[in-house]
């Protein structure tokens, strides 16, 4: 295996209708100034190349496998081409292109678990497009898992989790509807949730001793009781759990005071009942600066903290910030990786 500083980032093309294509142009195009880590795009280039010129750009684009990438960064944007079914176009996704889409995915774990790519790195997918196909997990996060899992026949808790310069938020519960996360909190889900996050803060961020703030579920987190039940009878044995265990953990605190400045100074990462609770404030406090990381798998794999934007797409307005952020955090998190096995 070559070592983590020759191996390229697989980033996936996300779904090409979006901004995905945009952006991934903009990080190469910019790659001296901004320090753009060496990648291989795993897409359509033919939907790039069309991009690019729609967009104006005059950019070298050149097919090449996971080995040639880091040789062929400097001069030429390295893509392992892969089909599309249907034609591409800006703002129209297409389900017929599901296939290439998580085809894109499928490669880039591979790439990576067989060390020849260092990490994963994903454009943004629109669910619903490929809902419309059968896909049947809920986002990236479910999907990687899975392919993890029959890699390596080991049972998988992904994990969510927003980081920004200002905020580092975790979802216990993820893609679901809001009227079923009481059912879905269970004390082992909070449980393994704060586990794995503390030891992938640890062992991957490189933060001794992580400091955790667990959200409660309810107004004034249940104001003992009379606003709920689950912080007290659910989230708070968890928590005293942990602390026994030695975890610097607190909560359950009532969510709406534990974003603003001076309550995020008392904590590394916030823990959080479900999706709006992490990532309103995590997009609030970092919308172009977050990167969005999953925890709990056996390859490092991040994203920008955007969707596809498909009104952006082709028109040339797109922000890369939190793609390059993602390709940034996706190199640190392999290089400490390696250190950790040195
Ligand atoms: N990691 C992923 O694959 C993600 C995918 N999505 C998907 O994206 C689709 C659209 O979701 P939305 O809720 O509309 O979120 P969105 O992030 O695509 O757009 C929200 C707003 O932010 C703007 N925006 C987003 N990215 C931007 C950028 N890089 N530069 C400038 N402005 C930007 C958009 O124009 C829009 O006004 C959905 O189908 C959703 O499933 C959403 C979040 C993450
Ligand atoms: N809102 C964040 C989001 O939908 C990203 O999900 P994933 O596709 O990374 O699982």
């Amino acid at each position: 295996m070559p070592p983590m500083r020759d191996r390229p980032l697989a980033l996936t093309m996300g779904d090409p209708a979006g901004i995905g294509l945009d952006i991934s142009l903009a990080v190469w195009m910019n790659r001296q100034t901004w320090r753009t880590p060496p990648f291989l795009l795993i897409g359509d280039p033919a939907a790039l190349t069309d991009r690019a010129r729609l967009l104006g750009h005059d950019v070298a684009i050149r097919e090449t496998d996971c080995e040639g990438a880091i040789d062929t960064f400097e001069q030429a944007l390295p893509v392992l081409p892969l089909t599309c079914t249907a034609a591409v176009t800006p703002c129209q996704p297409d389900s017929a292109n599901a296939g290439a889409i998580t085809g894109a995915i499928e490669t880039a774990v591979r790439l990576t678990m067989e060390g020849t790519a260092s990490a994963i790195v994903t454009n943004p997918i629109a669910k619903s497009v490929l809902y419309d196909a059968g896909f049947r997990f809920p986002g990236h996060t479910e999907f990687l898992a899975d392919i993890g899992e029959r890699l390596t026949g080991e049972k998988l808790l992904p994990i969510m989790m927003l980081a920004g310069p200002k905020l580092m938020a975790v979802p216990v519960t993820i893609h679901i509807p809001l009227k079923d996360v009481p059912a879905q909190l269970t004390p082992d889900l909070i449980y393994r949730t704060c586990a794995i996050t503390v030891r992938d803060l640890r062992d991957r961020f490189g933060l001794a001793s992580p400091r955790v703030a667990v959200a409660g579920l309810n107004p004034h987190a249940g104001e003992n009781g009379a606003l709920g039940l689950e912080d007290d009878a659910v989230i708070r044995p968890v928590i005293e759990r942990l602390r026994a265990e030695g975890v610097d953990i607190t909560g359950p605190l009532p969510a709406d005071t534990m974003f603003h400045d001076r309550a995020r100074a008392t904590y590394d990462v916030a823990i959080c009942m479900y999706h709006d609770q992490a990532l309103i404030p995590a997009k609030a406090l970092g919308f172009d600066d977050s990167v969005n990381v999953t925890l709990g798998l056996p390859f490092i794999r991040t994203s920008p903290d955007h969707g596809t934007a498909f009104t952006l797409a082709g028109k040339g307005i797109a922000r890369a910030d939190s793609l390059l952020a993602a390709l940034t955090m996706a190199q640190q998190l392999g290089r400490n990786a390696s250190k950790g096995k040195s």
